[in-house]
């Protein structure tokens, strides 16, 4: 039970020692977790609690992060585990929620995709090195991983993440997931080139604040596409997708070592539905994908198999088993996990905090844009203009102008273009991301709302977007 107000939760009762109150921290110091070499320890934590974990002794990693000896990691609302090659002893302070060991575990099978990665990145890498061509000629794997739900591509993104930066690769990770937004908000699609250790407290890490970081500082490049699903849009997602594969495309030209590591690109579970397999076609197609890596489903495993293993394709298609530590993360957690991230883009974390700012800009200086759902045009069929078997969806604007903003927009995040004000719509749909910026208030009989943003300084003269996603949070500021 918690004290209303003080936000005090009642101490964890020692099961050794029933009536001590000690809290179970010092216990689990006295007799800390001892695992043996190739296993997990997977653990759970709430948003409500903190649990802090220290390696005593042996190697252990998260994701393929390795952990040092006596550095103490702090996790708050997560599902993770901590793996060892070799066996180790661990420190946990605090009480998580689930906590286990399995003896069973697809690390091996992941080390052997990341080395049958790597013997590829080495060969266009020894290519490049002999060659005098701009742009380098050879490309080192461009992997698409593919799988339902909570399958873990994320995780396995991670794992090769981490294991080719320390075998000093620079690996680009494309995330096509708007659910959850990589070193970004949610409902973004972000590329980042990775040479530098992630922070597994944060997850993939941070991305460029105002305050200092422990862990070196990654810069994504964003694009706002502000649905959760793919299916909400699919012309503009799409379009997205194209844009950033170009993007990405041009970067690795002018950088050998990266374009040596290759890609890394994850996927929203929407890739693995049948009638959606066009966007895995469109993905495979922008980004040049030499490897589909089908994560947790036969089935698609087979589907994709049929498509892409033909004598005429140069994809590979590999599948690899969902791991027995993912789990079904439900909407409550979800939504926890994106508000919490939507507040640490502005406010920083405890162990970082930022002062964001806040400002009162007049509607007038303000070209407020919003994203169009083309999902609810799909009944097109029964519109007089969709008898002539046209898709209507292809004649609706992308953007449509706020004009003037109202009260809905309170407590939203705004995307910050990097475009000019009168770009037409469908140019100003594919700009990419300058930063965000949050309705305090929108002030409808004064014509002025009220801004949070995360630097000091006037609002620079760019269109800002908004979406369905992230969804309005609560109030973050007062
Ligand atoms: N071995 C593990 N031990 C503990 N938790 C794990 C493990 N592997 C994955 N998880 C957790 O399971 C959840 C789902 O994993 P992950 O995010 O990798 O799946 P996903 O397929 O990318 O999900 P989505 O379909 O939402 O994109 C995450 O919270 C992740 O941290």
């Amino acid at each position: 039970m918690s004290v209303p107000g003080l936000q005090l939760t009642e101490l964890n009762v020692c099961p050794s020692c029933r009536n001590c109150h000690c809290p179970l921290p010092s216990h689990s110091e006295q007799s800390p977790p001892k695992l043996t070499n190739r296993c997990e320890w997977r653990f759970e934590v709430g948003f409500s609690e903190s649990v802090e974990i220290k390696i005593l002794s042996g190697t252990a990693e998260i994701l393929g992060t390795e952990l040092p000896l006596g550095h103490k990691y702090t996790f708050i609302g997560t599902k993770l585990s901590i793996y060892t090659h070799h066996g180790c002893v661990l420190e946990c302070r605090g009480s998580p929620s689930v906590e286990y060991t399995a003896e069973e575990t697809p690390i091996p099978t992941y080390t052997n995709l990341h080395f049958a990665l790597s013997k590829l990145r080495l060969q266009a890498s020894e290519q490049n090195s002999t060659s005098t061509s701009t742009p380098p000629p050879a490309s080192g794997p461009r992997m698409m991983i593919i799988g339902p739900l909570d399958a873990g591509k994320t995780s396995l993104i991670k794992f090769l993440t981490g294991y080719a930066i320390r075998q000093g690769g620079k690996p680009c990770i494309v995330n096509l997931d708007p659910r959850e937004g990589v070193l970004s908000l949610p409902g973004t699609l972000t590329a980042t080139t990775f040479s530098t250790i992630m922070d597994v407290e944060e997850g993939f890490g941070t991305s460029p604040t105002s305050g200092p970081s422990l862990v070196p500082v990654k810069l994504p490049l964003v694009y706002y596409y502000g649905f959760e699903s793919p299916e909400a849009n699919p012309r503009l997602y799409k379009k997205l997708v194209s844009r950033m594969a170009l993007a990405v495309m041009s970067r690795l030209g002018e950088d050998t070592d990266a374009q040596s590591s290759g890609l890394l690109i994850d996927t929203p579970l929407q890739f693995s539905i049948p009638q959606n397999y066009d966007l895995i076609q469109h993905s495979v197609a922008d980004f040049s994908v030499t490897t589909l890596v089908v994560v947790g489903s036969e089935r698609l495993y087979s589907d994709m198999l049929r498509r892409y293993d033909t004598p005429t394709s140069s994809i590979s298609v590999v599948k690899i088993p969902k791991s027995g530590g993912c789990v079904d993360r439900d909407e409550s957690f979800l939504k926890l996990s994106r508000a919490r991230q939507v507040k640490e883009y502005f406010f920083g974390e405890p162990k970082r905090t930022l002062s964001p700012y806040t400002m009162t800009v007049e509607f007038s200086l303000l070209r407020i844009f919003r994203l169009n759902d083309s999902s609810s045009m799909s009944n097109t069929s029964l519109l007089p203009g969709g008898l002539d078997g046209v898709d209507l969806t292809t004649r609706l604007p992308l953007l449509e102008r706020v004009n003037p903003p109202t009260a809905m927009l309170t407590h939203c995040v705004l995307a910050l273009l990097h475009c000019d004000v009168d770009d037409p719509v469908d140019v100003m749909a594919e700009a990419s991301v300058m930063g965000f910026v949050y309705v305090v208030d929108v002030e409808e009989q004064k014509h002025r709302m009220k801004i949070l943003a995360p630097v000091a300084g006037r609002l620079p003269n760019r269109p800002l977007v908004v979406g369905m996603w992230p969804e309005a949070t609560g109030s973050l500021v007062g």
